[in-house]
């Protein structure tokens, strides 16, 4: 599929500070589902890759869907400051390694992030402007269970405690700017495509917005 050019052009003429776009849900609502296609299809989106102390699964690939690294280099990273945010979610650390973000966002790339609402906390009180939050639904509880379930990655103990950890993290929807239902993967990345379009276009990140208009302006 081709990538989506059309918000970047915009950007080009004029000048654009990048955004971070979270996704959080709780576990296997669908986020790295979406994430996922969102990197294939748009232009400009980049994926932060976190470092973890969890357990590679079948399949993930280092540098590419996590760093996965031990419990003693996890802390000195945060002790040396190298974390954008950092929790422990499921009884593993997970962290946004900083300098790769900081870098897209004054280059005007968008970053998209696949946290909980503990590192979405962190981030907002850094950086609220530069923020964009999606919450992601699932349809039912019981969809919930099975598509845990059918991924087919986890042990019957680990899906249990996700699901006992379920609610808790719904709880915190209303602390994100937009609530998504994933019941059918197209329209919830179309649905994201129509947010980021839009905030592309968020005055204050086109930072050469002013001299643009002057320039139109000295033209007249
Ligand atoms: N709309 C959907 N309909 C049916 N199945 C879906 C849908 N979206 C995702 N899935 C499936 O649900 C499972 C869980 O999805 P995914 O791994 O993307 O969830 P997640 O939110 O990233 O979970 P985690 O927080 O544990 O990483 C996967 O097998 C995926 O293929
Ligand atoms: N606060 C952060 N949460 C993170 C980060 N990377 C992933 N996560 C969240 O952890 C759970 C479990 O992920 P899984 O890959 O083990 O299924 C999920 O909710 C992720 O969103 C991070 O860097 N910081």
């Amino acid at each position: 599929m081709a990538k989506n050019e059309d918000s970047k052009m915009q950007s080009n003429i004029i000048g654009r500070r990048g955004f971070m776009l979270v996704l959080s849900s709780p576990s296997g609502a669908g986020k790295t589902t979406i994430a996922r296609r969102l990197i294939e299809e748009e232009n400009g989106l980049y994926m932060s890759v976190s470092a973890t102390t969890r357990p590679r699964r079948p399949g993930e690939v280092e540098g590419k869907d996590y760093y996965f690294v031990e419990d003693e280099t996890f802390h000195l990273m945060a002790n040396r400051g190298e974390f954008l945010e950092h929790a422990n979610v499921f009884d593993h650390y997970y962290a946004t390694p900083a300098v790769p973000v900081m870098n897209a966002l004054s280059e005007g790339r968008d970053i998209l992030f696949d946290i909980d609402w503990q590192g979405t906390q962190q981030i907002a009180d850094k950086s609220r402007d530069d923020l964009v939050s999606v919450f992601i639904l699932p349809p039912s509880t019981q969809d919930l269970e099975k598509r845990l379930l059918n991924r087919a990655q986890d042990s019957a103990e680990v899906v249990a405690k996700r699901m006992s950890k379920a609610a808790d993290e719904i709880s915190h929807y209303r602390e994100y700017d937009y609530i998504l239902v994933n019941e059918n993967v197209d329209k919830a990345i179309s649905d994201i495509k129509a947010i980021m379009v839009a905030e592309r276009l968020k005055r204050d990140r086109q930072v050469g917005l002013t001299d643009f208009v002057k320039e139109l302006r000295d033209q007249i």
